[in-house]
């Protein structure tokens, strides 16, 4: 049988100061190739080249990655403030009704980061701008130096529900993640059901709540060193197991 194919989704980003590119970065590409044993295929963030259907039309799953850009609070009734940062208004365009499609039609989706962050928002949630602003959270960006080993080191432990989905892929209740994020949970949308929390209190696993299929996201970066490290490593295992099983069942 022929390997599951997984549309990873690009964010733009501007080589040599003019050239914009779709890319998706090389732990992310990995960990699907390497943990999943599934085919990674960049999937431009662009509402005018890519429709919902094709898209699910053409892949078996789909992974929702990190990415700077924050997604546009007008997508849950705020209005953008300097506290936002930079938009990415074509890659909410295309996230945003991939990820509800896919909870439908039973297609398995997993999302990182901002991916996480999208998932909230595609079910009726909202976001804190700056999370390290609010009283009693703690940083959860990366070092603003450092090599990249630095930046994505562990960083704090996430408790998650007893006997819930996490916790049974992990066989356990308490895991070490990194963190480099700014934006976090404020008001969790309708279906979405956290599992998990950083020290702080900040909802860091989540999964959409009734969907058929695999619909699963964490905020911290799991991509990272993914087939050596023993929570990635079960993590993106769980997500190829229900991408196989989509792809020898067919669209159905
Ligand atoms: N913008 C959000 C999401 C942060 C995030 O996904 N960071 C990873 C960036 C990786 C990359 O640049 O590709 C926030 O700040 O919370």
């Amino acid at each position: 049988m022929s390997r599951p194919v997984i549309g990873i989704i690009g964010n733009v980003h501007i080589i040599n100061d003019e050239y914009p590119v779709q890319a998706a970065g090389v732990s992310n590409i990995e960990a699907i190739a390497q943990v999943t044993g599934a085919t990674p295929l960049i999937v431009p963030a662009l509402p005018h080249a890519v429709g919902v259907s094709d898209l699910i039309d053409a892949c078996d799953g789909f992974l929702f990655t990190g990415g700077r850009p924050n997604v546009h609070p007008k997508h849950y009734g705020e209005d953008a403030t300097e506290a936002h940062g930079a938009f990415d208004l074509d890659r909410d365009a295309v996230a945003l009704p991939l990820i509800r499609a896919c909870v439908e039609r039973k297609v398995p989706i997993l999302g990182i980061c901002r991916g996480f962050q999208e998932f909230n928002v595609a079910f009726g949630g909202s976001l804190y701008p700056e999370i390290r602003d609010l009283p009693g959270r703690m940083n959860h960006r990366m070092p603003p130096d450092g090599t990249l080993e630095e930046k994505f080191a562990h960083r704090h432990v996430i408790t998650l529900t007893p006997g819930g989905r996490f916790a049974r892929i992990f066989g356990r209740d308490e895991v070490l993640v990194n963190s480099l994020h700014g934006q976090g949970i404020k008001r969790p949308g309708e279906r979405i059901e956290i599992e998990g929390h950083a020290p702080d209190g900040t909802p860091e696993a989540l999964h959409v709540a009734g969907a058929p299929g695999y619909a699963m996201a964490v905020q911290w970066h799991p991509e990272w060193r993914a087939h050596e490290d023993p929570v990635s490593r079960p993590l993106f295992e769980s997500f190829g197991a229900a991408l196989t099983a989509r792809h020898a069942r067919g669209a159905a």
